[in-house]
């Protein structure tokens, strides 16, 4: 299983350390335009390979496709992230074109890649990738859910004073200060309605914290995070490679599910060796089918800057 990660910055080379870290793809090739850049990095962490317990090959590439010709999955991080007070959708303007040309020439070298879209504004980028490639819908896939998920799950474990382990949660919608829906109807302590344990009050408190994840972050590091990110993406990564069928919230092109049209927007899809395999339909509350449809508003309001 050969992996291409364009994108040699924080969350691409926090992507190929953690899929390397995990030992289930053969090959890890990081590209980035930057000269050198990408092979300073691979270099740095096949040095961690002896000590970390992984045989995971990483070979670093300035710009140069043809090498990665033969991926079976590809990940797209290159571009600029969010500075502290900005929003994802300020990058749209610099980020489209770069995810554009990265989407062509990843397709060109290997034409039966599945992509995993990370770049910001991610569900406007995926939607971007949709119309500008012939990619079936179930090989482009946006990143956004996964991480979205695990804030949800520490801010949860936080209120509750309790082990990650114990908490299960997710969060679709649009990947966006202002358009994540958390589903706080449906978390649980091992098996167990969170709201058994939180106040309502205290609930409203953990979704907001949830969906200003990134800018949080961002305020604290003065650039966007790339550990979590990281590991949502090796983990969507893993469940393609090991045809796992795993389910997680994603960017996905909808075509009447969850009475949306012509749109990405993070939905639960299960991910095995065929990239997206299913969309499943979970039954939402009015609450959430209503915050739904808002945040599919939002997305729509991005998309509609693009050049198509
Ligand atoms: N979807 C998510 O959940 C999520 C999470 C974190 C970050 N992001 C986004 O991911 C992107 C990358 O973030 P980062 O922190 O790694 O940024 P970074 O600046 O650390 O890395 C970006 C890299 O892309 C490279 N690059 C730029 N143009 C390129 C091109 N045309 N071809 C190849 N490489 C190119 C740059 O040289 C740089 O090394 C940002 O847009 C950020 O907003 C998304
Ligand atoms: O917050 C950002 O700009 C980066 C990313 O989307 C995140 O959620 O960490």
């Amino acid at each position: 299983m050969k992996v291409t990660i364009v994108g040699a910055g924080a969350v691409g080379a926090s992507c190929a350390e953690y899929i390397a870290i995990k030992n289930f793809a053969s090959e890890v090739v990081v590209l980035d335009i930057k000269e050198g850049f990408a092979e300073g990095k691979a270099m740095d962490l096949m040095q961690t390979a002896s000590l970390m317990g992984f045989d995971t090959k990483i070979t670093g590439i300035t710009n140069d496709y043809s090498k990665t010709a033969g991926s079976h999955v590809a990940v797209i991080t290159s571009g600029i992230p969010r500075k502290p007070g900005m929003t994802r959708e300020e990058l749209i303007g610099i980020n489209a074109g770069i995810v554009k040309t990265v989407a062509a020439n990843l397709i060109e070298h290997s034409p039966n890649v599945i992509l995993i879209v990370v770049s910001n504004p991610m569900d406007t980028m995926t939607y971007l990738v949709h119309k500008s490639t012939d990619l079936p819908k179930n090989r482009i896939i946006g990143m956004g859910g996964a991480l979205d998920s695990a804030r949800f799950k520490y801010r949860l474990a936080e209120a509750m004073e309790a082990p990650i382990s114990d908490i299960d949660g997710m969060v679709i919608g649009g990947h966006s200060d202002t358009g994540m829906v958390p589903l706080t109807a449906h978390a649980t302590r091992n098996s167990i309605k969170v709201s058994e344990f939180l106040s309502e009050e205290r609930l409203n408190q953990v979704a907001e914290d949830t969906k200003v994840g990134g800018a949080t972050l961002t305020k604290l590091l003065g650039t966007s995070a790339w550990y979590a990110p990281g590991a949502a993406v090796s983990s969507m990564v893993q469940a393609i490679a090991c045809d796992q069928k795993k389910m997680f919230p994603c960017s996905a092109y909808l075509e009447g599910e969850y009475n949306l049209e012509d749109i990405c927007i993070g939905v639960p899809v299960l991910l095995g060796k065929n990239g997206l395999e299913k969309i499943v339909n979970i039954e939402l509350t009015a609450a959430e089918k209503a915050k739904m449809q808002e945040s599919a508003e939002g997305v729509r309001k991005t998309n509609d800057l693009l050049e198509l």
